[in-house]
């Protein structure tokens, strides 16, 4: 009893007054009662008028729930809407590398009774629709992921300022966990940016950059890191005074009478509809509730749609689908994690021997990520095949406006190109702290390229095989230090394919473990332990497909049927 008054208390001191949910979140409670913050949010800065929200909640990444909601509603009333001097906000984070990442998911897995969600989304837009009630102008300085939640938060303000940052990226990703944007994003996204470009954020889910974000009118300004808050501040304060204008982007005639008009708009539905029924085949329930939504909105009053998005949520929510792509976040997030810790010896090199596709996609993944890449082949002729398959891959990034002519020309002038013949290659090598093989699935020549190499190699160096069928353990046969010796398969085509799977066999060492993990992970893989057993994970899962196909090819039961599978097992989706 004495500590619940004495935390009470403390949430007067800090500005948190008016929060009132002490019987529900008793940890917000405890950690407002130990220090001069909340649980979400640092002490509010006052500049100039203009107050500064930083949002810092427990975790590394920004995450929403409930209590966050309680916690800003409070924090809004006592430090911006109750104080006369202050005309307006900046909410900013507090962390290095994040904006907010979302509603908490793993809070959305805790719940008991789905039907409760619907609640905390209603909660949600009546905290919101106060803010913007209140008359005092509100900005966005984003930096870092503003997802889901996030950037709903972020479509309340009146102005998003985002940085130029390859870190930040906006999106509303809430379809990929089966749900929709329940935080208001179904409603208040298309005034934005547009009805067309509204729907294929929500459902594909992708994230949008800074530049194309300014492009489409998601952000009205782009600015450089250093700059975010001052800029915020100083436009929050020009907002205030009525000297700055939050502008809407501007639509064509097409785009007016698609968007616009109830016809153009039926138009515009049932593409979507044709899109959505061939891309889920019926079977993910998310994007038609997305659809539903975002026209209901336009035949219903805001507080209306905003109810219907609520209940849409909570029962998306209660679905087993949505369960199961949760369960794929939490999973592929476990990933992240490297049960070998760090290398004691940091990768910046890396050769890769074997031009190839493979050994080609493998060099481009690796020097995007900026290791210095020596590409080995046995002529010049396998080099430059290897480096043009770069080459063009940047070129084609660029031409999407997915990478500038700096970062090609800093990503290609890290490929160092090689050959048997380059008089320098083993002294090049003699600095490799990594070795990844791409070359035929021989075990003899495997063995004499291991020899070759570990004649020039540094003692700490890794030498991971791209095979994808044979046992590591009798690649480490020919090596001097077998324990260095490790599976990394990629798939083809590297670049777009996830999955890297890390095969270590009975001597490897975790430093060779933990160094595989690394360069995986960096390389933007997902990556998966895999035992030293025949097919490893994915080939060992395919095998039977293969078997089947071919039995029913043999049989001439369905020929066309086993054309349609042996196309599907070839499509760059699965190709290996
Ligand atoms: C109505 C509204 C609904 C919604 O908003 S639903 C949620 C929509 N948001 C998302 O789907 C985004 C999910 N998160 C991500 O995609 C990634 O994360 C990021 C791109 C934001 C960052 O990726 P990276 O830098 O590789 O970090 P990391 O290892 O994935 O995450 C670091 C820690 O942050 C936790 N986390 C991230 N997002 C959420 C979230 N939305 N809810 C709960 N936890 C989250 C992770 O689990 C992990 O935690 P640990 O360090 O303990 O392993």
């Amino acid at each position: 009893m004495l500590r619940l008054a004495s935390a009470r208390a403390s949430l007067r001191l800090n500005g948190l007054g008016a929060f009132q949910g002490t019987a529900t979140c008793p940890s917000f409670l405890k950690r407002a009662s130990l220090s001069t913050r909340g649980q979400y949010f640092a002490p509010v800065e006052v500049k100039d008028g203009v107050a500064i929200i930083r949002i810092d909640g427990p975790g590394k990444m920004n995450t929403i729930d409930d209590n966050f909601r309680q916690e800003i509603d409070a924090l809004w009333t006592d430090k911006v809407a109750n104080d006369a001097s202050v005309k307006a906000a900046v909410i900013i984070s507090a962390k290095p590398d994040n904006f907010i990442a979302g509603a908490d998911i793993k809070f959305i897995d805790s719940v008991e009774d789905f039907a409760s969600l619907k609640d905390v989304c209603l909660k949600g837009h009546a905290t919101f629709q106060k803010i913007r009630k209140a008359n005092k102008p509100l900005v966005a300085a984003i930096h870092g992921p503003a997802l889901g939640g996030g950037l709903e938060v972020a479509l309340y303000c009146d102005y998003r300022i985002v940085t130029s940052s390859p870190k930040t990226v906006l999106g509303l990703p809430e379809v990929k966990l089966g749900l929709l944007p329940g935080f208001g994003g179904t409603q208040n996204l298309h005034p934005i940016v547009g009805l067309q470009a509204a729907l294929d954020m929500t459902l594909t889910g992708k994230n949008i950059r800074p530049d194309k974000a300014k492009k489409m009118g998601l952000a009205d300004v782009v600015v450089d890191p250093a700059a975010l808050e001052t800029v915020a501040v100083e436009t929050a304060r020009a907002l205030a005074e009525g000297s700055l204008k939050g502008k809407r982007k501007g639509k064509g005639l097409l785009q007016k009478v698609l968007e616009d008009t109830s016809m153009g708009r039926s138009i515009v539905y049932g593409q979507t509809e044709k899109m959505v029924a061939k891309n889920t085949g019926g079977h993910y329930p998310a994007p038609t509730a997305i659809l539903d939504t975002i026209k209901y909105g336009f035949t219903h009053s805001k507080p209306q749609a905003l109810e219907y998005e609520a209940t849409r949520f909570a029962e998306l929510a209660a679905t087993s689908v949505s369960a199961a792509l949760r369960g794929i976040f939490t999973g592929t997030t476990a990933l992240k994690q490297s049960k070998y810790g760090k290398p004691a010896n940091p990768v910046e090199t890396v050769a890769v021997v074997g031009a190839g596709l493979m050994g080609a996609g493998i060099a481009q993944v690796t020097a995007e990520k900026g290791y210095r890449v020596l590409l080995k082949d046995k002529d010049l002729a396998g080099v430059s095949r290897g480096e043009k398959y770069i080459s063009d891959n940047l070129k084609g990034k660029m031409k999407k406006k997915r990478m500038t002519k700096y970062a090609y020309d800093t990503t290609t002038s890290r490929v160092v190109g090689l050959t048997d013949e380059s008089a320098n290659w083993g002294k090049q090598f003699g600095k490799a702290d990594m070795v990844i093989e791409a070359v035929f699935e021989d075990l003899s020549l495997k063995h004499k390229v291991i020899q070759q190499l570990e004649e020039h190699l540094p003692p700490h160096a890794v030498f991971a095989s791209n095979t994808s069928a044979i046992p590591i353990a009798r690649i480490a046969e020919a090596s001097q230090r077998p324990e260095n010796v490790i599976g990394m398969h990629y798939f083809s085509p590297v670049p777009q394919m996830p999955l890297l799977e890390i095969i270590p066999h009975k001597g490897t060492s975790k430093e060779a473990a933990a160094a595989a993990f690394e360069v995986g992970k960096k390389q933007g893989k997902t990556v998966i332990f895999v035992k030293d057993v025949p097919g490893f994970y994915v080939n060992r899962c395919l095998g039977p497909y293969l078997v089947e196909t071919g039995a029913l090819m043999e049989g001439a039961l369905v020929a066309s049927l086993g054309i349609g599978c042996l196309a599907w097992l070839l499509s760059p989706r699965l190709k290996i």
